[in-house]
């Protein structure tokens, strides 16, 4: 139960606000992705450890913003996008003058969300031989590699290989069997959709997703 917790809230903070998480505070909140993420990636090598560096770094941006002395502007997406764009704190041309803006955080989080969702869908539908390394390739190519360079796309596709079983895989998952994991699964996808639809619209709004 726990654990479904943490998965509520990292599609709540990746995209549809902080209000919605349900049921842990806005201070564990942080703290509950962090170690959910974290816990999973490190349990998939060491070769993933840079993937969990730049997740973490990401979210203490956040976590600073949403304890800084602007607060009350980051109590929920729509809130830090009209605060942002309304005060010219985010950089639309270059990343120059504001490097860290919850936007531009929250929009490396939001493609990864999309990332997350074709994946975990692949994993959800595909037959119990399928290679995960496959799903996460086709996932990758089809969201977050069209962001990354050259260099980035061609380590992760050479980790992925080292990604285990789709078996093996759901079973890490640490919710039960394989079976148990596929239907967390079928709960928990239309609420990632769902967040991820949310913050595009309202990214696209304000013409901020292609922020540099
Ligand atoms: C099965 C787990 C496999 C994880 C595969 C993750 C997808 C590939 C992500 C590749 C990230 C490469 C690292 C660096 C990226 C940054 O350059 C790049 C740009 O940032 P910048 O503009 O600030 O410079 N950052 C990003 O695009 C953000 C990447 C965020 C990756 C999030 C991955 C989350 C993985 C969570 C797995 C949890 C599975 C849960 C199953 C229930």
């Amino acid at each position: 139960m726990r654990r479904r917790r943490c998965c509520w809230n990292t599609t709540s903070l990746a995209g549809g606000g902080w209000s919605g998480a349900r049921g842990v505070s806005p201070a564990t909140r942080p703290t509950c992705i962090l170690s959910a993420q974290c816990r999973f990636l490190n349990s998939l090598g060491t070769i993933f450890s840079f993937i969990s560096k730049d997740v973490v770094t990401k979210l203490q941006i956040m976590d600073q913003l949403r304890s800084g002395p602007q607060q009350e502007h980051y109590s929920s997406l729509q809130a830090m996008v009209a605060y942002e764009v309304g005060n010219q704190l985010v950089d639309l041309e270059r990343r120059s003058r504001h490097p860290d803006s919850g936007c531009r955080t929250v929009l490396r989080l939001h493609r990864a969300l999309r990332w997350l969702q074709l994946f975990l869908e692949g994993v959800r539908t595909s037959p119990e031989d399928t290679r995960t390394s496959v799903l996460c390739t086709d996932s990758y190519n089809a969201s977050l590699a069209t962001y990354h360079p050259w260099i980035i796309r061609r380590a992760v596709t050479v980790a992925f290989c080292a990604l285990p079983t789709r078996k093996v895989f759901l079973e890490s998952m640490n919710v039960g069997s394989s079976e148990q994991a596929v239907e967390m699964l079928d709960e928990a996808l239309p609420f990632i959709e769902r967040v991820y639809n949310i913050s595009q619209k309202l990214y696209a709004e304000h013409a901020l997703l292609d922020l540099p």
